[in-house]
């Protein structure tokens, strides 16, 4: 199953975006050029996926608008039925000679459409990255319900409605439900944040001749992790040491992750009795348990507990010169020890988490991922439906949109291990947790349905073939 969203692919914000386009323009493009581009390259999927039935396009004031009255005249030169209908008359220049150039009618909107009457394949070109307020009830409304009522509903550029790079609602709530979004020159936040992104359906961009995008922030890539070669052994695979507490089902989770996810050696400071799986190396928790310098990285937090023993576990932990993986209970239990740390430090909260530990931070996820990054200096994995990865100096990446079935208990333990038994093969911290991420969501959406976090940990190597 493939993820929603290109992997690997730049993301840039309306001001990127707009700074693309003015290179363009600069180097001998004009706005009405690059919406013909896009337009076409809309017309150009439409057509593939209209399969001859009836499209209606919506148009709104901008150049949004323009885009979709592009698309009209090339899908109507193509022979396809074409319905248009405007949100009053274009405001932008290029927008207007697009409105000019198509020679069929073009019927009001919302007006008799808000009553539902709409055609098999509805495409919306109502709003893109220009949005900067929030949408009429009406205008949403509509939107909502003849998206709903096609049999395939595609969104040009962004879902109208959503906020351009904080992937937030200006629909009030109206967001309408698309099976595709065809992104133009460039991903968005909203392509890949919530709660924006799950509106989006699958998302393909048209290139429309921007040229190469340098863009700070990326969708995560697919990782390419080296199978064992013959002169592997099980230290070199990695060896992780994972500090339990009193909740031992997490830690074995971890522990049994960090195995799936290649690790070579598993030791699991707990202090349990022996029992399946054999492989997992149990030992009483002392003092100088993370003494052993074959260990390669420590995950702590699941299972840990608040009490004073997991203070004293995260304490030696934290003095110690192993990389980490901070997660879970442990993250509670930082309070700002983090400083004075030099060895790859890898924080994975969840949302309640983060805004226990940085508190409630004002600018998008991504913004606040690369803030908290910045003052940890640890690789900040804020986790969620949006799971953003940011490291101190700045480098951020999204996590693809992945099988909403994670959502269950003990998939944080799973992942915390996949990412320690990357870092414990000496994988840089970034890349550790950006890897860790790409194999925990695509061992989820091979599994896609209700499934137990011991089954992610199982489905990992399946995850690590495809990594290859
Ligand atoms: N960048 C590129 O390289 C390229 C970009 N292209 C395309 O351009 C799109 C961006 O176009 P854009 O900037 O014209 O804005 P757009 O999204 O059409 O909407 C703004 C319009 O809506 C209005 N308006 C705003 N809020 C409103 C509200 N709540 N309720 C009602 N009206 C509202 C606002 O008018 P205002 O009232 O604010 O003056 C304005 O008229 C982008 O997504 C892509 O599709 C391609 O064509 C070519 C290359
Ligand atoms: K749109």
């Amino acid at each position: 199953m493939l993820p929603n969203v290109p992997e690997g692919a730049p993301v840039l914000t309306a001001a990127a975006m707009r700074a693309a386009e003015d290179r363009a323009i600069a180097a001998g493009s004009s706005v009405a050029a690059l919406m013909e581009c896009a337009g076409t390259g809309v017309a150009e999927w439409v057509h593939r996926l209209a399969a001859g039935s009836e499209v209606l396009i919506l148009c709104g004031p901008g150049n949004n608008g323009g885009d979709g009255y592009v698309a009209a005249r090339v899908l109507a030169s193509r022979g396809v039925p074409v319905r248009v209908a405007a949100l009053g008359e274009p405001k932008t220049a290029a927008a207007a000679q697009a409105r000019a150039a198509w020679s069929g009618p073009v019927e009001a909107f919302p007006g008799g459409l808000a009553d539902g009457d709409t055609a098999p394949i509805l495409v919306d070109a109502v709003f893109g990255t220009g949005l900067t307020r929030a949408v009429d009830d009406a205008v949403a409304d509509a939107i909502r319900l003849l998206a709903g009522r096609a049999r395939l509903s595609i969104a040009v550029d962004l879902p109208s409605g959503a906020e351009t790079d904080s992937g937030g609602d200006f629909g009030a709530g109206k967001l309408a439900n698309f099976d595709g979004t065809l992104a133009l020159g460039a991903l968005k936040p909203a392509h890949v944040l919530q709660p924006a992104a799950r509106h989006c359906g699958a998302v393909r961009v048209i290139d429309i001749g921007l040229g190469s995008l340098d863009a700070v922030l990326r969708t995560s890539p697919r990782p390419q992790i080296a199978a064992p070669g013959p002169e592997s052994h099980k230290y070199t695979r990695g060896m992780v040491a994972v500090v339990g507490g009193p909740m031992h089902g997490a830690s074995e989770l971890a522990a049994r992750a960090a195995y799936r996810a290649g690790a070579g050696y598993v030791l699991l400071l707990t202090g349990g009795l022996p029992h399946p799986p054999h492989a997992i190396v149990r030992q009483r928790w002392s003092p100088d348990a993370l003494a052993d310098d074959r260990i390669g990285a420590v995950v702590i937090g699941p299972g840990l507990g608040r009490d004073d023993r997991a203070r004293e576990k995260l304490e030696a932990a934290l003095a110690s010169d192993r990389p980490l993986v901070i997660d879970g209970d442990a993250l509670h239990l930082l309070d700002g020890r983090l400083r004075g740390r030099d060895a790859p430090t890898i924080l994975t909260p969840h949302a309640g988490e983060f805004a226990a530990l940085f508190g409630a931070g004002t600018g998008s996820k991504i913004m606040q991922a690369q803030d908290a990054a910045r003052k940890s200096g640890a690789v900040v994995v804020v986790k969620g439906a949006d799971t953003v990865i940011a490291a101190p100096g700045g480098r951020v990446q999204v996590a693809a949109p992945t099988s909403a079935w994670l959502s269950v208990a003990g998939t944080g333990d799973v992942l915390a291990g996949t990412i320690g038994a990357l870092l414990a093969q000496h994988v840089p911290p970034f890349d550790a947790a950006s890897a860790g991420i790409w194999l925990h969501g695509a061992a989820a959406r091979m599994i896609d349905r209700c499934f137990l976090a011991d089954e992610l940990a199982d489905a990992l190597p399946e995850a690590l073939e495809r990594a290859r």
